[in-house]
């Protein structure tokens, strides 16, 4: 972890609060004024351990060298996500109101109670790595491929989009990449150089989404201990992404739509408005028509969002970019795990491309790690599939009927735009829009949770923590023998007279895929999901329900 900047010209204070942070295992770094923590500031260099930015800042307000309060603007303007807690000896209302004022995370005054501070400092910590997730997942922004012709329109629609700051709904199924053009749009748009802050409204417990749209006033409720920056603030001046948008509680919907026609919000439990320089695009699996039509979603706020929608194939209706994925994901896992790449043998290739991937680019990006870790030879043959692809009937591709109608069996589906904008907006190349439910074609169940139990424990990661009896039966048969494990298992649940085995059952199998996952990951959910080929926001609810936090 970074270490935590302490200023003050008090060596009694810089002593008493390293030796306690050391005591909780928190790395220090002591200044006596202002003036050195700015040259500290310009010297942080990545990479190098001795030249680490902060965690967290703690500083007096008065030193001979400089004014706390003055440091404090200089570091909110250098380094707005980072968390600054003022300590002063002169606890007078004036200079609590000038740090709340200057955005400080907290006020400490003198002397304190050392387990407080320490207490306040690892909220602080826990807030600037809030601010971390966002930013590493602003660095990354994966490659995207697709040589397919509908790809071709949506590489087009972006490139199109890419002078203009106009909000953008994205639709498509899930897994079939709608955060990749997010983050696309973003980086081929005049805000390009703000923050790209993504937000899965799903994932988020229904009170506590609107202080993390928004953020809070200290004392908003109960908890709100601090003011916090809500995801509207941390996308000041570039894009925020409004992930599974047809999930949002009805009543936030009013108050984002607010935001998007006044352009200016207020944080829980504020009176000052906060004006919004933000960009938004918003992303939904689901058909906003008809939500809206089951009066789920709100048809003003569809009709804001829906200025210019952008909706993603499925792999399967572009099932010739599957070569180039499959080789694309086989490169990338052997980097991930430090192996050589695989090779695929063209008959596998041509079994992979009649699958229908019901989870979409997500599905064969965790099938491709999956072949990488378990294929036993350098050329994947078609044995070497996992069931879900073997043991599923061959995808027929949709055949346009006469009416310019695409027809799948029993199913049937208008070919939809890629890119549909009200008349108003329309630029070259782009259409009307056009209400479009993307069709699941699924044979069976949805695959992503499917992929992973098909996928036997991979031996050299850790396991985690026996806490079932049907588990430790499993690992006695060996990890060939679970299913036997499993079926005896259920034998005798069902002859103990348990109800729910189902659920029972179910509870245990994904809290050890998830926890194994974690373990797997060292703790990072997102790469923990995106291994067991489930969606982050799938996780994050798994976590919480099954208890695994
Ligand atoms: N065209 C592509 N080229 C390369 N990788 C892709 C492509 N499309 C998607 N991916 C990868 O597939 C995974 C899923 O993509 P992404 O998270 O953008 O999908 P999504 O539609 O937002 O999913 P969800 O609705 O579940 O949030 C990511 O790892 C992404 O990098």
């Amino acid at each position: 972890m970074k270490p935590i900047w302490i200023v003050d010209d008090d060596p009694s204070i810089r002593f008493v609060l390293e030796k306690a942070l050391a005591r909780e295992n928190l790395p220090t770094r002591s200044f006596t004024h202002p003036r050195e923590v700015l040259d500290a500031l310009a010297d942080v260099t990545v990479g190098d351990s001795a030249r680490q930015s902060p965690q967290v800042l703690v500083s007096d307000i008065r030193m001979p060298g400089g004014s706390g309060l003055q440091l404090l603007e200089k570091v909110r303007e250098l380094q707005p996500g980072l968390p600054v807690i003022i300590m002063t000896a002169y606890s007078d209302l004036d200079s609590a109101v000038s740090a709340f004022q200057r955005g400080a995370f907290e006020y400490l005054p003198k002397p304190f109670d050392l387990p407080k501070a320490v207490e306040l400092i690892r909220r602080a910590v826990d807030e600037s790595q809030r601010e971390e997730v966002t930013e590493e997942r602003q660095a990354e922004t994966p490659e995207m491929l697709g040589q397919a012709p509908a790809m071709q329109d949506v590489f087009r629609a972006i490139g199109r989009l890419s002078q203009s700051q106009v909000t953008v709904l994205i639709t498509g199924e899930s897994g079939s990449g709608k955060e990749l053009v997010a983050r696309a749009l973003h980086k081929h748009s005049p805000v390009a150089d703000g923050p790209f802050v993504a937000i899965n409204t799903a994932a988020i417990p229904k009170d506590l989404l609107e202080s993390e749209l928004f953020g809070h006033e200290r004392g908003a409720f109960t908890g709100a201990q601090t003011q916090r920056r809500g995801r509207f603030e941390q996308a000041e001046g570039g894009t925020l992404f409004l992930d599974e948008i047809g999930d949002m509680p009805f009543d936030l919907q009013t108050r984002l739509l607010r935001v998007l026609s006044d352009g200016q919000f207020y944080r829980v439990g504020g009176h000052a408005a906060v004006k919004a320089h933000v960009r938004v695009i918003a992303a939904t699996h689901q058909n906003l028509e008809q939500r809206v039509k089951e009066g789920g979603f709100r048809e003003d706020l569809f009709h804001r969002l829906n200025v210019i929608r952008l909706r993603l194939p499925a792999l399967r209706e572009r099932h010739e970019d599957v070569p180039m994925l499959t080789r694309h994901f086989l490169q990338q896992s052997a980097r991930q795990l430090g192996v050589e790449p695989k090779r695929i043998a063209d008959s596998a290739l041509a079994r992979l491309e009649q699958f229908a991937f019901p989870g979409n680019v997500r599905q064969l990006e965790n099938i491709c790690h999956w072949l990488t870790v378990m294929a036993p030879a350098q050329v994947i043959s078609l044995q070497d599939l996992p069931p879900e692809v073997l043991e599923a009937p061959v995808y027929q591709p949709p055949v346009r009927a006469g009416g310019g109608e695409l027809s799948v069996g029993k199913m049937a589906a208008p070919l939809a735009p890629l890119v549909s904008m009200p008349s108003s907006e329309m630029v070259e190349g782009m259409h009307p829009a056009v209400a479009v439910p993307a069709v699941a074609l699924v044979p069976g169940a949805y695959m992503a949770a499917g992929a992973a139990m098909s996928a036997p424990a991979v031996s050299s990661w850790p396991a985690a923590d026996a806490d079932v009896d049907a588990t430790a039966a499993a690992d006695a048969v060996g990890v060939r023998g679970w299913e036997q494990a499993l079926e005896a298992e259920v034998q005798t649940l069902l002859a103990g007279g348990q109800p729910d085995v189902w659920d029972v059952l179910t509870r245990r199998f994904e809290s050890r895929l998830i926890r194994t996952a974690l373990l797997a990951t060292h703790g990072r959910r997102m790469e923990a999901a995106q291994r067991l080929g489930i969606g982050r926001n799938t996780i994050t609810r798994k976590i919480q329900e099954l208890g695994l936090e």
